[in-house]
């Protein structure tokens, strides 16, 4: 096929899902997205007698005579409520409370994800105020603050006034001030960019509501003049006499203006804020708006204009929208949980408005730095840079948690809200930055690197449901071009069985009919005649053997990667791959798993899939493969090698080839820390080495572990996921000098995509 190699035309970088993707996801094993864990262990009769009776009678008796002591003997001081009735879901209307759900496990995640706090979603089922906040005001001792999300205006301003005066802990309605701290950082930005001044600058609020009230009154306060901000709402302009569908939160920001409706508004404007539904922002209006226009459509999910439509109205523009999938997401996700994160620490009794500047400035500031490569995606073609396309972070910066929370934290303490100062402020944004796992964002960093970069990947057993799903799956998130091998009346059947429709953008080829099959078995020919094949025999690989078929396309360069795995054993599948693709001349072909958990943070595992019994030259190569990986995951490597005994304790049969490999690497002067043999409680806890093993050569606590055999590593890692809560991604091979990936026969639709966005990442570096 002559037009193979290009790549899709439209903009690749966005991460599509479909509304099927988004039902299966949230259907998938324990419905939902939450769960609940606990922090101790329950597992003795003594473990027990602490946890409940009679131990816990002690807490409860000191917590009864100082109340401060919840924070210490509880979750309280981490756990945030988030609390809705559904009255302005989204921008999806009154949905009810039960519908609100999906949302508010959502915020409850993002909490966890993204600021480690606990926190638990209640949907309150009464439209009535008075009934609301009853129900809420009296959950105080349960948690450390509040988190009210998408009540309607204009109850939603009664019901948080009243829970503040009741409640002594943080209450903060996210969709007001969340939304008005992120807008607001986005604006100073874009302000400056298009070198405005914010006493000059006229914007318009489309939306009256929750969000819009709270954006007139931040920027009111950043020094906007009350009469260059208008807004509107479903009956138009609120200009000053409006009687017609008015409250005294509208009033409030009534303006002198003979402005009737959102396009007479609009007519010079320099900002638009959308926070009402989608598509209510025409490309006419956009087109009469001042030079340089700024817009941020943040209806949600679907904004006021689409980026496309607003740029090519003007291409002046600087837009922003309350979507992932585009550049300059303006959400509150980049808000709350930070936010929280800071009020939480400092166990500040409210949340201010110096506290809510603070954040904004720290947020504004944030996207005018340099982004680091992790989060910009390494070797990624389009850098993140200050500018019109990035006016605020990405939601996945680990940055915003040690910026942010201690901004927040700071101005709690000065402004005389907070309950437990923090003394050090550096070190407690040291130790924010280590809260997350670095891992889960070098995993976003390499989708987005891939988006930037897509490749074409083969997906050899294009038949199988769960490959057509991933392949769908692979197109929609933009990482590329999905190649599935197989018969296409078939694939399509499968496809049309399901009910999923096949988008465009999908390539299909049956290796029999294949245009290339010749040249495929030519390659092979050339490569394998001296090993026993002949031509034909060849052919026979190419049209009879998807997975020959697929390393074929791979090797002679019209594919970059290729995944296969779910219907032949590991083995055999491997066996096809080989004859079509070589190991790096020099390199040990392994397989190497990523443990992420939160205990131990990222371990990486090698070999768990090649060498049934390495010896030392293999297990040498192995862990000097294992460390380059780990550099590009952004791990300082700390290699030990693996055994029952440590430095010979116990004395047994330790297998010369661990000894001889750390010895290999000694005299090869290797750049990495490696030691060993070790066990692995050894090699994970630096406590257990410090009298015992003083020379050991590790700084820390290992992050690649290198098994002595493959029976060893299979059972490290297919028991781990299953007896603790930590992730097992792989095995991803590695050492090959063209990108392909096996994985394992069970793998589902999440791991299957996964694995090829790693692939197409490792097809980028070769
Ligand atoms: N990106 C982000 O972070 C956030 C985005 N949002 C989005 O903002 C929107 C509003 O949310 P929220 O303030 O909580 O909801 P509210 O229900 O409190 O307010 C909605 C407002 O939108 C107005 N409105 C509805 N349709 C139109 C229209 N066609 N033209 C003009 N105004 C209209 C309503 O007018 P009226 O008063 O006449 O009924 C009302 O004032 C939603 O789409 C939501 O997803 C909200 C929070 C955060
Ligand atoms: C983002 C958000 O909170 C909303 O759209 O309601
Ligand atoms: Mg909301």
């Amino acid at each position: 096929m002559d037009d193979m190699k290009h790549p899709p035309t439209e903009d690749t970088r966005t991460a599509r899902v479909t509304g099927e993707e988004a039902l299966a996801m949230h259907a998938e094993g324990r419905p939902g997205k939450l769960e609940i864990r606990l922090t101790k262990p329950l597992i003795t009769a003594r473990d027990l007698s602490l946890a409940y009776s009679p131990g816990v009678a002690e807490p409860c008796l000191h917590i009864h005579r100082d109340p401060k002591l919840a924070y210490d003997y509880t979750a309280k001081g981490n756990f945030v409520a988030v609390i809705s009735n559904g009255t302005a879901v989204l921008g999806l209307g009154n949905l009810g409370a039960l519908a609100s759900k999906p949302v508010m496990e959502g915020k409850a995640a993002l909490f966890k994800r993204f600021a480690d706090v606990d926190s638990i979603d209640l949907c309150v089922d009464t439209e009535d105020v008075d009934a609301f906040v009853n129900s809420i005001r009296y959950l105080g001792p349960s948690f450390g603050g509040i988190n009210l999300e998408d009540i309607k205006a204009p109850e939603c301003f009664v019901i948080e006034q009243r829970l503040r005066e009741l409640m002594d802990i943080p209450v903060f309605h996210d969709d007001q001030h969340g939304t008005a701290i992120v807008a607001a950082a986005g604006l100073i930005n874009a302000i400056h960019l298009t070198g405005r001044d914010i006493k000059t600058t006229r914007l318009v609020i489309n939306g009256a509501g929750a969000a819009s009230i709270a954006c007139a009154e931040l920027v009111k306060a950043m020094g906007m003049r009350p009469e260059n901000v208008i807004l509107c709402d479903t009956k138009g302009v609120i200009w000053r006499g409006r009687t017609e569908g008015m409250n005294q939160w509208k009033s409030a920001h009534a303006t002198a203006t003979e402005a009737r409706t959102l396009a007479q508004a609009l007519d010079g404007a320099d900002v638009f804020f959308g926070l009402s539904v989608k598509g209510a922002l025409t490309p006419d209006m956009v087109r009469a708006m001042a030079p340089k226009p700024i817009i941020f459509a943040m209806a949600n999910p679907d904004p006021e204009i689409t980026p496309d439509e607003a740029r090519a109205a003007r291409p002046d523009c600087i837009i922003a929208t309350g979507r992932s999938d585009y550049p300059n997401q303006v959400n509150n996700v980049l808000g709350f949980p930070f936010i929280f994160r800071g009020a939480l620490d400092v166990r500040a009794s409210t949340i201010n408005e110096t506290m809510k500047i603070a954040a904004a400035e720290a947020l504004a500031m944030l996207a005018r730095e340099d982004v680091p490569e992790e989060v910009a995606g390494a070797g990624a073609g389009k850098a993140l840079r200050f500018g019109p396309e990035y006016i605020i972070p990405n939601a996945f910066d680990p940055r915003l948690i040690s910026r942010v929370s201690p901004a927040v934290a700071k101005a709690a303490m000065e402004s005389g809200v907070a309950r437990a100062p923090i003394i050090d402020l550096q070190r407690y944004a040291r130790d924010l930055a280590n809260r997350l796992d670095a891992t889960v964002g070098a995993l976003e960093a390499i989708a987005e690197s891939v988006r930037d970069n897509p490749k074409r990947v083969v997906f050899a057993e294009g038949e199988e449901e769960k490959v057509i799903r991933a392949a769908i799956a692979f197109r929609n998130a933009g990482y590329g071009t999905p190649i599935l091998v197989g018969r296409e009346d078939r694939i399509n059947a499968v496809a049309a069985a399901l009910g999923i429709p096949m988008p465009d953008g999908i390539e299909i080829h049956n290796a029999r009919l294949s245009d290339s099959n010749r040249r495929y078995a030519e390659y092979l020919y050339a490569k394998r005649q001296r090993e026993g094949f002949l031509l034909r025999d060849c052919q026979r690989l190419v049209n009879q053997d998807r997975n020959v078929f697929g390393a074929c396309m791979v090797a002679t360069g019209d594919a970059d990667a290729i995944v296969t795995g779910t219907t032949r054993s590991y083995s055999v599948a491997m066996e096809g791959i080989g004859m079509a693709i070589d190991p790096v001349p020099g390199r040990v072909v392994f397989g190497l798993s990523i443990i992420v958990s939160r205990r131990a943070g990222t371990v990486l595992v090698a070999d768990t899939a090649v060498h049934e019994r390495p010896d030392a030259e293999t297990l040498a190569g192995i862990a000097r493969g294992s460390a380059a990986a780990a550099r590009r995951l952004g791990l300082e490597p700390r290699v030990a090698f693996l055994s029952f005994s440590t430095f010979g304790d116990p004395r047994g049969t330790i297998p010369g080839s661990i000894r001889d490999a750390v010895k290999l690497l000694t005299e090869r002067g290797a750049d990495f820390e490696f030691d060993g043999e070790m066990s692995a409680d050894v090699a994970l806890d630096p406590g257990l080495r410090a009298s015992l093993y003083p020379f050991c050569r590790l700084s820390g606590p290992a992050n690649v572990l290198i098994m002595p055999g493959l029976h060893a590593a299979h059972i490290l890692t297919r028991s781990v996921p299953r007896l603790t809560s930590a992730t097992v991604i792989g095995p991803l091979l590695t050492g090959l000098s063209h990108s392909a990936q096996v994985v394992p026969m069970q793998a589902g639709v999440n791991q299957l995509l996964d694995v090829a966005c790693l692939a197409a990442h490792a097809a980028a570096q070769k």
